[in-house]
């Protein structure tokens, strides 16, 4: 029989952990003075001192305590064995970061992170790691108010009431941390080590951004000298989701972790282009076209090369300059080809100075490098180029794009690719978001990209192939968590495969799969699963951890708009989150159905977050977001709204917490049949 795991409110064993809170929030006190007091003074220099200034003032902010959170959230304790000479106490409180008591050093709260922890996160009835019992507490603000004990003593363990407390626990604002709650399968994926690149495929709510999140801060307190130098970076699909995540890394006390969308890595587009036209430019075949359109500018010789140096004249014939452009071509970056060519074309010259008796030094070389003559050569042979100027000779010569493309373009894809009314120049050009990705893949075989420590990439079947090229140079040298649900692919170049997004992106890595969903209550999960067949035919239906919890109500109504505000006052009478989503063509009159009926609400935009208790939300931005009640209007609407629509309504019917109302006049798209 499993071990029950009851919430237990045992005053006096309350007393004590309440005891044992207090005396850690004045440690961390303390800690903090003892930061604040610290000084830059002794920094030899200016520039010294900034630096270790905002050195002192990160560290005082990591010792922030924010009344509202715990700063432990579980103990593990252990049979002390007599005689065993162990630093490790046979109690340990585990928490959001490390809190020692001053005097004597003795550690009050381990950070989560610190290997020791493991042990609370992974511990369980066939391989207690050495310890006796779990305990988890439970906070109602600040406060600790509840344990729940789990005995490792191989006992089966039930399910965690304080896991699906924290779950269904209202949600107000930005997305919330899971530290005390990652469960094994989840932990398993935060401690990989940091050369290793996972890829993780999970269904809705299965707490793959979590998880990608919790990682960057695992990884960034593991590996924190290494990772200083190339940094952390998440990318995610859009600013209102990354406005979402924004708070959990600093609530984990990472406050120095970039957060980009792929546009403002790779550039915002200024134009738009059909869907197809950016498919064919996403698709990884563009790449050896971009890499054969920049070295066609490579041209022969037309004839040698004199330097005069004082009265003398030294000449290299134009078959000696063609054996040097040979070496180089295509053996490095084409702007570090073009340095070397001048360099090697002069240490030619220098070595003619020396067979007539010279002792020129690496000066002279330089000089004779950067000489008139050498230039005009280099402009001819290896001329100067942007990533701008080659993308536009690509996209508005026909010629030059079939010389490029070669076999691995049809003439059709070729027709598909040229502008219809080319740009005067590649200044006045306007790009597309597929162009940005083009744009960058040339930037790097024009001059290697740095690399970073480690990406996040969250909703990663999304990104084309090109994107992910991008995505790809940006960690060569180092690697990659990938996130994503191959279910929820909604554009038309959406990934199919993880072995193929980790090929294109470069790494070697594994793909894992996270299976039990925490979000969508078990009847809203498996009513949008019966969309699985038609999106992602090869995955398995996902698994609610609340199979009997929440609320599923389909209606159907005369008129859809009229309906909106009264299903929103319902919810608005619950507590929590509510966000009623609709094709993003239906937005405004959804909103001034509310505002008619005098329902305050805000309007999810591409760029805002949205505060708002009650939230209008366009399906196309639904994506990564959860609301603890959703209302969605007219999901034939929204399947027909785009090519990959059922897709599309298979994120929007799985945003939901607790309950999920649909709303609909037109009959719901047959796949929604049972
Ligand atoms: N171990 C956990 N403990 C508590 N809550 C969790 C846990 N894992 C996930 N959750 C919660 O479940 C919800 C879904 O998590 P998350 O958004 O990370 O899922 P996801 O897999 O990225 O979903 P989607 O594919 O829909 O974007 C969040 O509210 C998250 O806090």
């Amino acid at each position: 029989m499993p071990a029950e795991a009851p919430i237990d409110d045992d005053r006096e064993a309350l007393r004590a952990e309440r005891a044992h809170l207090a005396e850690s929030r004045a440690a961390l006190r303390r800690m903090r003075e003892h930061a604040e007091g610290l000084s830059a003074d002794t920094a030899a220099d200016w520039v010294s001192r900034q630096i270790l200034e905002a050195l002192l003032d990160q560290r005082v902010a990591a010792l922030a305590d924010h009344p509202d959170t715990p700063l432990f959230f579980g103990r593990l304790d252990r049979d002390a064995v007599p005689g065993e000479d162990d630093e490790l106490p046979a109690t340990v409180y585990v928490g959001r970061r490390h809190v020692h008591d001053g005097e004597r050093g003795r550690p009050l709260v381990l950070d989560w992170r610190a290997p020791v922890s493991r042990a609370f996160y992974q511990a369980g009835p066939a391989e207690p790691m050495g310890w006796r019992r779990r305990r988890r507490f439970g906070f109602q603000g600040g406060e600790l108010t509840a344990f729940e004990d789990e005995p490792l003593d191989g006992r089966a363990l039930g399910p965690s009431a304080i896991l699906t407390q924290e779950i269904e626990r209202p949600r107000s604002g930005p997305m919330r941390d899971i530290v005390a709650t990652i469960q094994p399968e989840q932990d398993a994926i935060v401690r990989a080590g940091l050369p290793v690149s996972v890829c993780v495929q999970g269904a809705p709510g299965t707490g793959k951004t979590a998880v990608g999140l919790h990682r960057a801060a695992y990884l960034l307190f593991t590996h924190r000298e290494r990772l200083a130098r190339g940094g952390v970076l998440i990318v995610g699909p859009n600013r209102a989701f990354l406005a979402y995540i924004s708070s959990v890394l600093p609530a984990l006390g990472e406050v120095r972790v970039d957060q980009a969308t792929i546009d403002d890595l790779l550039g915002e587009p200024t134009a738009a282009e059909d869907a197809r036209t950016a498919a064919l430019k996403g698709s990884a075949r563009m790449g050896e076209v971009l890499r054969r359109a920049v070295w066609a500018h490579l041209a022969k010789p037309a004839e040698g090369l004199v330097v005069t140096r004082g009265a003398a004249r030294f000449r290299l014939a134009d078959h000696e300059v063609r054996e040097t452009v040979a070496a180089l071509r295509g053996t490095t970056r084409y702007g570090a080809g073009r340095a070397m060519l001048a360099q090697r074309l002069a240490h030619r010259i220098l070595v003619q100075m020396e067979q007539r008796g010279g002792a020129p030094d690496d000066r002279v070389q330089d000089q004779v490098a950067r000489s008139q003559p050498v230039k005009r050569l280099l402009d001819q042979v290896w001329p100067k180029l942007t990533a701008e100027q080659v993308l536009f000779r690509l996209l508005s010569d026909a010629a030059f794009l079939a010389s490029a493309a070669k076999d691995d373009l049809t003439g059709e894809e070729r027709a598909a690719l040229l502008w219809a009314k080319p740009y005067r120049s590649h200044r006045s050009a306007k790009w597309t978001a597929a162009d940005r990705a083009l744009l960058d893949e040339l930037r790097d075989l024009l001059e290697r990209t740095p690399s970073l420590g480690h990406l996040v990439v969250d909703e990663a079947q999304d990104l084309s192939a090109m994107q992910l090229r991008a995505l790809g140079r940006r960690c060569a040298a180092g690697s990659a968590t990938v996130l994503g649900d191959l279910a929820q692919g909604t554009t038309p170049w959406s990934a199919t495969s993880w072995k193929e997004v980790l090929a294109h992106l470069g790494q070697d890595g594994e793909v894992t799969e996270l299976t039990t969903g925490f979000r969508v209550p078990g009847p809203v999960l498996d009513f949008a699963a019966r969309l699985l067949p038609h999106v992602a035919p090869g995955l398995a239906a996902p698994r609610s951890l609340r199979a009997g919890a929440g609320s599923l109500d389909v209606r159907a109504v005369d008129d859809v708009p009229a309906a909106l505000a009264p299903a929103a006052a319902e919810k608005l009478s619950l507590q929590g989150s509510i966000g009623l989503i609709t094709a993003d063509a239906d937005v405004p009159a959804c909103s001034d159905a509310l505002t008619a009926a005098g329902l305050a609400h805000g309007v999810l935009g591409a760029d805002s977050g949205g505060d708002e208790r009650l939230l209008v939300v366009p399906a196309t931005l639904a994506k990564g977001l959860e609301y603890d009640h959703v209302v969605v209007a007219e999901p034939a609407a929204i399947a027909a709204a785009e090519e990959r629509g059922l897709a599309r309504l298979y994120v929007v019917l799985t945003r939901a917490v607790t309950s999920l109302t649909v709303l609909h006049r037109a009959d719901l798209p047959e796949e929604l049949a049972p």
